[in-house]
């Protein structure tokens, strides 16, 4: 057995996110008993079937009883409070850690909420799809993929160790960075991405008039572009809220890139327009 084998995980917000962790490391059999706690009892019964969990309940109090780490896996502006109710049940000695999506404002929030006796490790996995609950979890959502950490002043080495050592039993490459360097870069590689894609549909399903939807239409790609507008619109306007100062800056960024475009278009610069698809052809070939 490893010797950091976790006797009791407790997931609140048994979704993609805490579903996926649970069973990534029931497969690594790091884990003993699984319990999750949410509020939609349908959720979680899902969960139990398809043996997320060991066992579920809707109390907050009695889920943490006893685990030797908690994760919080719910959307990012209610992480704190969740913490807030979480953290006097927890077991003196054991870890709370999130996955959320933000990470500056959520530790701010958190940090002042914890005892002395147990430890936080803010963590975000970078891996995800369209699809949200327990019916979507998958046990190799995070193989092959990055999760961030993003400790503290106050974070505990062994702690940070622990639960490093778990996102790489469930197939992440982990990396440390600053919750604030975390925020910017996921402004620009995650948040815009998903801002610019529920715009486009919008936008798209606009544009054919009030008699036609010319969504009816859309092709490849369409819908490869668009994929990411099926998410949570929950999930992400937590997101956009919790990030926005990050956001709001990369958000002008593209819209001076847009508008180099449409100038370009606009003064027929054929040599400009061509340059500007070079470049982004490029840049973009290079990480796939
Ligand atoms: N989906 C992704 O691609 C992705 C990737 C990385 C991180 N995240 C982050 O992970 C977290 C969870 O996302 P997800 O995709 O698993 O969402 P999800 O909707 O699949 O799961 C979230 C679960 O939390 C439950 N929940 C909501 N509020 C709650 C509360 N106050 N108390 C208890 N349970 C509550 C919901 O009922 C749901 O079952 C979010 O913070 C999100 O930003 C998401
Ligand atoms: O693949 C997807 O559907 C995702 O949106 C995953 C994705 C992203 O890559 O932007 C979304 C949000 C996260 O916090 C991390 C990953």
């Amino acid at each position: 057995m490893s010797d950091f084998f976790i006797p009791k995980l407790a997931v609140v917000g048994v979704g993609l996110i805490g579903g996926s962790f649970a069973l990534a490391l029931k497969e690594a059999g790091l884990v003993g008993e699984v319990v999750g706690i949410g509020r939609g009892r349908a959720n979680l019964e899902t969960a139990l079937k398809k043996g997320v969990v060991d066992a579920f309940t809707h109390s907050l109090a009695e889920g943490v009883a006893g685990a030797d780490v908690v994760f919080l896996a719910t959307p990012v502006q209610t992480l704190a409070k969740v913490a807030a109710e979480v953290i006097p049940h927890m077991k003196p000695g054991s870890v709370l850690t999130d996955g959320g999506s933000v990470k500056a404002e959520v530790i701010c929030a958190i940090e002042p909420l914890l005892r002395e006796d147990i430890q936080f490790v803010p963590g975000h996995p970078v891996a995800g799809t369209e699809q949200s609950g327990a019916a979507a979890a998958f046990a190799s959502l995070y193989r092959g993929r990055r999760c961030i950490l993003t400790p503290t002043s106050r974070t505990d080495g062994q702690a940070l160790e622990l639960i490093k050592s778990l996102w790489q039993a469930a197939g992440s490459e982990v990396v440390v960075m600053t919750p604030e360097k975390h925020d910017r870069v996921l402004a620009g590689i995650s948040h815009l991405p998903h801002m610019v894609a529920y715009a486009l549909v919008d936008a798209v399903a606009n544009c054919g008039g009030e008699n036609e939807n010319i969504l009816n239409y859309s092709a490849g790609g369409f819908r490869d572009f668009t994929r990411i507008a099926s998410s949570d619109p929950t999930m992400w306007r937590d997101i956009a809220l919790s990030n926005r100062v990050a956001l709001l800056e990369v958000l002008e960024t593209f819209e001076h890139s847009l508008a180099e475009v449409k100038r370009d278009i606009c003064q027929g610069n054929g040599e400009a327009l061509y340059d500007f698809f070079l470049r982004s052809k490029q840049r973009r070939d290079a990480i796939v």
